[in-house]
């Protein structure tokens, strides 16, 4: 069947500059908005003041070029009454659950606009054209690590939701020796790890923190630095753990920005109200039981295991585990306070991780997780 040829007043040069300008102006419009969207997500939900800079350089930039259109003629081809795109939607354009699909729409959307804004811009002024080429490519780049840092993130805290046993590992004769000791535990199904050394210099931790990091992400455990949120950030580990006595999180989270991992210990329930209303990820409930790692004067033990399980309606609710004096003998106590979750040192001694750490996780998963919805995921 031929096709249908174009209207008569699709073929005359008045229309054809005015179709042109509508669709420089429709693009320009597209492509600022989503340099708009993107440098949202960066600043209000990643706090990622490095790429909330880049993305705003870009917009500018973006604007300064777009001087060189002819505004006024512009302005005057937009006709939204008439545009027929404004009723034509798909399914997917409704739907939006996080920020990562947020960022995937505009930086798609962005992307598109420049390509068109470059090629109709070669009919007007290939200088601008040039311009814009030029402000793609480095879009490309901002928009892949933006989606990257979205999706690193969630990836991240999405493995929290998942974690049932985590293990703190104490002071370790060498780093050879702390790195032996993580295959053990990540062998046995340990999710997390912690570096909890008070007894080595500076440089000292932080080289076992970067190694640690590197073996962390060949295990696929998550690797958290007890205490330090400067060798955490250093280290590249995947977050901090701080008790009550050690920074706020509000300052811990200024040292490791949005995409890591912040812990929080709670010894009772005001603590853990508290926590709910900081950026803490996690929490650490307890101590539950007498152990021989720390020594406590007082033991919240159970009780306060069932009033954080009463509190973990709220949807913001950190992921918590219980901790303190936990083997198998009584991590059915645990259990049966509504905890699927703990974190343990003592329990999983060198050399019988497997089997340890195998009855706690067979009481563990008894107890399903309840998982908030991450906004970057
Ligand atoms: C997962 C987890 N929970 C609690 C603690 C205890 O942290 P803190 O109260 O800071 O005590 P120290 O570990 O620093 O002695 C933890 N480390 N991890
Ligand atoms: C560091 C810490 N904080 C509360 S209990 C505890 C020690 C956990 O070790 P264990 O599981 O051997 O009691
Ligand atoms: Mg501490």
């Amino acid at each position: 069947m031929t096709q249908p040829p174009f209207p008569d007043h699709a073929t005359s040069p008045g229309h054809r500059r005015q179709a042109i300008m509508r669709i420089l102006d429709a693009n320009a419009n597209r492509a600022a908005e989503g340099l708009r969207a993107m440098e949202e997500t960066a600043r209000f939900v990643l706090d990622a003041s490095s790429m909330t800079q880049q993305l705003k350089s870009l917009r500018h930039d973006f604007a300064s070029a777009l001087l060189r259109l002819p505004r006024s003629e512009c302005l005057a081809a937009r006709d939204s009454g008439q545009d027929v795109g404004t009723t034509v939607s798909t399914e997917s354009e409704q739907q939006r659950t996080t920020a990562t699909q947020i960022v995937a729409a505009a930086a798609g959307r962005t992307q598109q606009a420049m390509r068109c804004l470059e090629e109709y811009g070669k009919i007007v002024d290939v200088t601008f054209a040039g311009e814009i080429e030029q402000l793609r490519y480095r879009c490309y780049d901002v928009c892949a690590r933006l989606e990257q840092v979205c999706l690193g993130g969630s990836d991240r805290f999405h493995r929290l939701q998942q974690a049932r046993l985590y293990a703190l590992v104490d002071a370790c004769a060498s780093e050879a020796a702390m790195i032996q000791r993580m295959v053990s535990l990540a062998d046995a199904g340990v999710d997390i790890i912690q570096l909890r050394d008070s007894n080595v210099d500076d440089r000292t931790l932080f080289t076992r923190a970067v190694a640690g990091a590197n073996a962390a992400k060949d295990l696929g455990v998550l690797w958290i630095i007890n205490d330090r949120a400067d060798i955490a950030a250093a280290s590249g580990a995947d977050g901090v753990h701080v008790g009550q006595d050690e920074l706020p999180v509000a300052q811990v989270r200024r040292i490791v920005g949005a995409d890591a991992i912040i812990g929080l210990s709670t010894h009772d329930i005001d603590q853990v109200h508290d926590a709910i209303a900081s950026t803490a990820d996690y929490i650490g409930c307890g101590p539950v039981f007498p152990g021989n790692t720390k020594k406590f004067d007082a033991y919240p033990g159970c009780d306060l295991l069932r009033q954080v399980t009463d509190v973990s309606c709220d949807p913001l609710t950190p992921v918590a585990f219980a901790i303190g004096g936990i083997i198998p003998s009584n991590v059915s106590e645990v259990v049966a306070a509504g905890f699927g979750r703990v974190a343990v040192t003592g329990a999983l001694c060198v050399g019988s991780e497997s089997q340890a750490a195998g009855e706690l996780l067979a009481q563990l998963r008894s107890v399903t997780l309840s998982s908030s919805e991450e906004l970057v995921s």
